[in-house]
């Protein structure tokens, strides 16, 4: 073979091989990116404090590469929400020691036949008043729910939140009004980080 000839197949090599990598390192880029893991956040609050668990949660579920992170109130969420989620975490007030009403109807709105939350990652959180007056009551009620549907659930990651996040926002030292004590923040921000290694694992 002329040198010349041996020269271009190397050229035609190289190229290619620079080319390929182009694609592979765009391909993970473009593709890779936009299938992220969705994990779903939502919450009922009238007056803040659910919102702001909700808050601590996402907070947590960021801290992990990898997943997008939504972080909506119920009335925001879309069917379409619901179905592209790996994972939902839901949450709602004690109202009589029970789900809040509309909290309830939302529940009542997803989508049954066929069972198309059937696997996905479940997780729950709850505010209260007071201590033993309902939270407890209110974070298996909407794991109930979500066992209905299929789900896998999943607690927080201490025995003292072990069936998901809660917090009291008004009975004795935690009678704040504005913050919620950083001891229910953290077991919020931990379920968060709980529940998002968890649906990269599932992965
Ligand atoms: C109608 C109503 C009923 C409530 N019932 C209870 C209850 O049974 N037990 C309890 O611990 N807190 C009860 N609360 C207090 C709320 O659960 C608590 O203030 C909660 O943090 C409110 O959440 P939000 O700020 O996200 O709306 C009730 C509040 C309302 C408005």
């Amino acid at each position: 073979m002329a040198n010349s000839t041996k020269i271009r197949v190397k050229r035609i090599g190289i190229k290619s091989i620079v080319l390929s990598c182009f694609f592979v390192v765009f391909y993970f880029q473009v593709f890779s990116q936009s299938s992220k893991p969705i994990l779903l956040i939502t919450y009922y609050s009238q007056s803040g404090n659910t919102e702001q668990m909700a808050e601590a949660i996402a907070e947590g579920a960021q801290s992990i590469e990898g997943l997008d992170v939504k972080l909506l109130p119920i009335d925001q969420v879309q069917q379409d929400d619901l179905l592209a989620a790996s994972a939902i975490i839901l949450g709602s007030p004690v109202y009589n020691a029970n789900i809040a009403p509309s909290v309830q109807e939302f529940i009542n709105s997803w989508p049954f036949e066929g069972r198309p939350l059937k696997d996905k990652i479940g997780a729950v959180f709850s505010t209260g008043g007071g201590m033993s007056i309902g939270e407890e009551l209110v974070m298996l009620n909407l794991m109930h729910s979500m066992l209905i549907h299929g789900m896998i659930l999943v607690g927080g990651d201490t025995v003292e939140s072990a069936f998901g996040a809660s917090a009291i926002t008004g009975e004795g030292p935690f009678d704040l009004k504005g913050e919620l004590d950083p001891i229910f923040l953290k077991k919020g921000e931990a379920l968060g980080k709980r529940v998002a290694e968890t649906v990269l694992r599932f992965r």
